[in-house]
């Protein structure tokens, strides 16, 4: 018997009585790690989404960040970022690139405040190792997971030692995961049995396409989202201007894309143009504000409200 999952845009959730006068009661601020952040969501670590600056510029606004793992001298960066004053998040994969850098790093005497091991299957044995090898040299530091899609999985990261996990298989926009190895669970069926499993936070990466998905992947029990095509047109994004027509874009490609490998091997990437909107602080204010719409609908005053409300399936 063969079942339906489904994704964001396949269901709603049901509104409860509000119990603010104004949106502006209800608090979006969310603890995660060490640091309590203004919104439980964050920009794709994707190098056609951020840079060092956009991570600067999050980090400034309370808002949590991971830089990239592509072409980056963690050492530099983890320095940079302390020696500014706010938190250093770096990415790291499960190769010898990988352990060289995290080597060079506790030779620094440095120790990033989050590490998230970013690769596309998380549950392997690689991701394992790497791990338990983090674990064991960056025992502050706390360390996200990822990626997967099964509660089975998810308790295997956690047993591995991850503070967070990241759940999410070829739901992104610039994927073609899913097309070329026809693997691929929808969003809402990810987030539900993974953060069911486990009991460390669980963060929803990809397939955020409208402001309410964020809502709905909390109403799933995520405890953070991570978005990249959301946050890829803006001046503050990484990726490049390009003009057609008059009319102006930016680059949003896949990490796993050829333009991002610098090769066409395994390619489950592809680059897009996205519209280009100015700048982002006008993104980070109405998503902020339609997030506190969304707790007054779920009836509360915290993010926590929305893990209380009813969530049904439209009939398309
Ligand atoms: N969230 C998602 O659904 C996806 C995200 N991505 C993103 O693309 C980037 C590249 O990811 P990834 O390919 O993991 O990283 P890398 O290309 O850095 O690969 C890491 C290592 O894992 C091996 N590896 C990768 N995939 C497999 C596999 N299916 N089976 C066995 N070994 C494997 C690779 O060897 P070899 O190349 O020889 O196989 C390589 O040695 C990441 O940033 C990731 O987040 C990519 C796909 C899906
Ligand atoms: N299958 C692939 N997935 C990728 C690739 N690069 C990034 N990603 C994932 O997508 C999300 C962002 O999704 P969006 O819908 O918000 O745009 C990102 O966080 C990764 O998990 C890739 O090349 N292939």
């Amino acid at each position: 018997m063969i079942h339906t999952e489904l994704n964001y845009g396949d269901v709603y959730l049901v509104p409860k009585k509000t119990v603010v006068d104004s949106r502006k009661e209800c608090d979006t601020s969310v603890q995660f790690g060490p640091h309590r952040f203004a919104m439980p969501l964050y920009a794709a670590n994707m190098k056609s989404v951020v840079d060092a600056e956009t991570c600067e510029y999050f980090a400034r606004r309370n808002w949590f960040y991971t830089m990239h793992r592509f072409d980056v001298d963690a050492v530099a960066f983890v320095r940079d970022m302390q020696a500014r004053g706010l938190f250093a998040s770096i990415s790291v994969g499960v190769n010898g690139d990988t352990r060289q850098q995290l080597v060079a790093l506790k030779a620094a005497g440095l120790s990033p405040e989050y590490i998230t091991l970013d690769v596309a299957n998380g549950w392997c044995v690689k991701a394992e190792q790497m791990i338990r090898f983090i674990k064991r040299e960056f025992p502050a530091s706390f360390l996200i997971g990822g990626n997967i899609a099964t509660a089975e999985a998810a308790r295997d990261l956690e047993a591995w030692g991850c503070d967070a996990i990241k759940a999410g298989i070829a739901g992104g926009r610039v994927c073609i995961t899913k097309n070329k190895t026809g693997f691929h669970r929808p969003m809402v069926a990810t987030v539900r049995d993974c953060a069911a499993a486990v009991s460390v936070p669980v963060i929803a990466d990809g397939g955020i396409v409208e402001h309410g998905d964020v809502a709905k992947a909390l109403a799933c029990g995520a405890s953070m989202v991570m978005a990249g095509s959301l946050f890829a047109g803006y001046d503050e994004s990484a990726g490049e201007i390009v003009e057609i027509d008059g009319k102006r874009y930016k680059e949003y490609f896949g990490s796993a894309s050829q333009f991002n490998k610098g090769e066409y091997k395994n390619v489950e990437g592809k680059k897009i143009l996205v519209e280009y909107k100015g700048s982002i602080a006008r993104l980070l204010l109405e998503l902020q504000e339609d997030l506190q719409s969304s707790v007054s609908y779920a009836g509360g005053r915290e993010l926590s409200a929305l893990r209380t409300v009813q969530m049904i399936a439209v009939a398309h």
